[in-house]
């Protein structure tokens, strides 16, 4: 079984306007809402690829209500524990020509809530696959994500981290199966531009000394490179000649093919297609990567 895990799952609410302008109203030309998560996203088209998922997470309030009835799907269990207080959180993604995102602190989790988390954990087994992805609210410690790992001590669990900083170089000690830094956060975490594909791959080296098998970089428009864990450097680019509609979710999306590549034919090279495949589908859809979509662009790569 794969387990997705969203800590802070999110309603994104994509507004578009033509221009944005600060310390005035400014008016939209339309908006669309969707349930989101990085984990959450993941799921979703781990779904459409045919692949069944268990998400976990927190949710809370009537926006958590409404992620719950938005992940009705039959390749998805939805597993989430509702949080006593609060509301999960609302993402703002603001096109206006270029992108601008609000991403929310989202509800407060207590200790307690964190241990019901820790014992659904607890039911992950050998051969299963865990996908812990995206921000947590500043309630929480820095460690969680370690102490997540920590649970599945002396189980052969693959893990995958799709995380920003300290939660994500903290896991590395535990040797996760993939993570998937994009530019921004390769550059954040050496405290340094990464500029060119030699930087890619030099960074992309550190953090597999510090413990990650595979390191799967995203470069937006400009593709992906893998450093896969015999060392061999892989890249795709993207598709020319679409529009691109939304790039939100093309990274989780970009996940959920490369995973489901490596289970489908255990090959690295394929799943960075399949990968890219699904972030390309992403980016040119409102929405995320749909079957018919992916498959349309895989054909291509
Ligand atoms: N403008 C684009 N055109 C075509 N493909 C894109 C574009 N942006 C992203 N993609 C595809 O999606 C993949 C992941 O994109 P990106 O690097 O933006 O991930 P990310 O920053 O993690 O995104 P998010 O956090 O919104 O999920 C890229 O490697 C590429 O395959
Ligand atoms: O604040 P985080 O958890 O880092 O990112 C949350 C988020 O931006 O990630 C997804 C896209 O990757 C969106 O659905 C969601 O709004």
């Amino acid at each position: 079984m794969i387990y997705t895990v969203t800590l802070n799952p999110s309603i994104d609410y994509i507004v578009r306007l033509d221009e944005l302008k600060t310390g005035i109203t400014n008016r939209t030309t339309s908006e669309e809402y969707y349930i989101g998560g990085k984990g959450i996203n993941v799921s979703c088209v781990l779904a459409e690829l045919g692949i069944k998922s268990t998400a976990l997470g927190f949710v809370a309030g009537f926006t958590g209500e409404a992620i719950e009835k938005g992940l009705k799907n039959p390749k998805i269990t939805a597993d989430f524990i509702t949080l006593k207080s609060g509301i999960s959180r609302i993402n703002i993604k603001i096109k206006a020509g270029e992108e601008t995102e609000i991403n929310c602190q989202g509800p407060h989790i207590d200790e307690e809530e964190l241990l019901n988390l820790f014992d659904k954990i607890d039911n992950i087994q050998s051969g299963d696959t865990l996908i812990i992805a995206g921000n947590i609210p500043n309630t929480l410690p820095d460690d969680v994500y370690e102490r997540i790992i920590e649970k599945l001590d002396g189980k052969d669990v693959r893990i995958v981290v799709d995380a920003t900083k300290k939660l994500l170089v903290n896991s590395l000690k535990y040797k996760p199966f993939l993570i998937k830094p994009n530019r921004q956060e390769l550059s954040e975490i050496f405290d340094t531009t990464v500029k060119t594909e030699s930087d890619v791959v030099k960074y992309a080296q550190e953090l597999q000394k510090m413990g990650a098998k595979n390191v799967l970089v995203s470069l937006g428009g400009d593709g992906a490179l893998l450093v896969d864990e015999f060392g061999k450097v892989h890249k795709e680019g993207v598709i020319k000649g679409h529009k691109v509609l939304n790039t939100v979710g093309s990274g989780d999306s970009m996940v959920a093919g490369f995973v489901a590549g490596c289970i489908d034919k255990n090959d690295y090279a394929y799943a960075l297609k399949l990968g890219s495949a699904c972030g390309n589908a992403t980016a040119f859809l409102n929405g995320l990567a749909t079957k018919d979509k992916i498959d349309e662009l895989l054909a291509q790569f």
